[in-house]
């Protein structure tokens, strides 16, 4: 089984090594063809589906993988959310969520302005690349759920959807 990751971050990429581990997994740069800091669940969804669209579509007979942050607004808060998007080898899309929660307002203040949540991240640790590594979620949940966990858990889903898929499928045509 070969799976194209759409993304060269190794959070995402290693997310799905984790899950998909007999299979041979290899991330390349696609467009998600969204905002690239995505302000809605409906937009994050666009734009892993997006990723994982033409992921499949760049090599015959390949899974895509897209996964894609991006916040979303609930009440007066802005929540971190993440989408996953896997499409098959017959071009059947299966989608998951994953976790949310509420970014400090001060977070909340510079996304307003129009900064992207990475850069954000960036400055309030006073390091660079946290999207690459433990991510806002592994910030401000005290390291206790990293940016890998959390999205290897919505590729476990993703996995398990199109198992299941695979499975119906067997037993129509048995
Ligand atoms: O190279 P790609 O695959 O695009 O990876 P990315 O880190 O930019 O991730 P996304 O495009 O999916 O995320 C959209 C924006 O939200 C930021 N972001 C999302 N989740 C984050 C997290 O947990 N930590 C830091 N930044 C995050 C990210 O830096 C982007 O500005
Ligand atoms: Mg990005």
């Amino acid at each position: 089984m070969i799976i194209k990751v759409g993304s060269l971050n190794p959070a995402k990429l290693n997310a799905v090594k984790d899950i998909f581990l007999e299979a041979e997994v290899e991330g390349i740069e696609v467009e998600s063809k969204v905002s690239s800091q995505p302000f809605s669940d409906e937009e994050t969804m666009e734009g892993a589906i997006n990723r994982a669209r033409e992921c499949a579509q760049s090599q015959k007979g390949v899974i895509g993988i897209g996964l894609e942050g991006g916040v979303m607004e609930i009440g007066e808060s802005y929540f971190l959310c993440n989408w996953g998007a896997l499409v098959d080898e017959s071009g059947n899309v299966f989608t998951a969520g994953g976790a949310r929660f509420p970014l400090p307002r001060e977070v909340a203040e510079e996304l307003q302005m129009g900064k992207e949540l990475g850069d954000i991240m960036d400055a309030f640790t006073q390091q660079k690349g946290i999207r690459k590594k433990e991510g806002a979620i592994g910030v401000f949940t005290n390291q206790l759920v990293d940016r890998k966990m959390m999205f290897s858990h919505v590729v476990s889903v993703l996995k398990g959807l199109y198992e299941f898929s695979k499975q119906k499928e067997e037993a129509t045509n048995n």
